[in-house]
């Protein structure tokens, strides 16, 4: 797949993701997750993020990519299992965008 064509990535695995919903789980390892359930698949989130933190640590880029990229579509399944999509969540990293991270935590001390 060509550079210009990854932002589309999210997109196109996430429209995969909602097609496998439909899916029989003995030939698709996202049915598998989804028929597993939601506690499930939020476990091989927090794995993967584990894995993520042990391989930046390691300083191996090769593995730190392999390891953030299970972590990405782990999270997309989650995401699709609870009915939401990467627009979602980059629409709220969108608002974010122009307010610094302290100004934030300081705006949610006020709270
Ligand atoms: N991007 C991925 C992807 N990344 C990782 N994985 C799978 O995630 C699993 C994670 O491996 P682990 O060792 O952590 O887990 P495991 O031991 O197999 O599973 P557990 O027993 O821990 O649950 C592996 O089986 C990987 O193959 C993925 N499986 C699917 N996709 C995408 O999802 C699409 C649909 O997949 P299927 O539903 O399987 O057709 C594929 O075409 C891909 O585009």
């Amino acid at each position: 797949m060509a550079t210009a064509d990854h932002h589309q990535v999210l997109e196109q695995l996430a429209a995969l993701l909602e097609e496998r919903k439909g899916a029989d789980a003995g030939s698709s390892y996202v049915a598998s997750l989804y028929k597993k359930g939601r506690a499930k698949i939020a476990q091989k989130v927090g794995e993967e993020g584990v894995e993520v933190a042990l391989a930046a640590v390691g300083d191996d880029r090769d593995e730190l990519i392999n390891e953030m990229a299970d972590l990405w579509f782990h999270s997309l399944v989650l995401l699709a299992d609870a009915n939401l999509t990467p627009a979602d969540v980059l629409a709220e990293l969108e608002r974010r965008f122009g307010l610094s991270g302290l100004e934030e935590k300081a705006r949610r001390a006020q709270d």
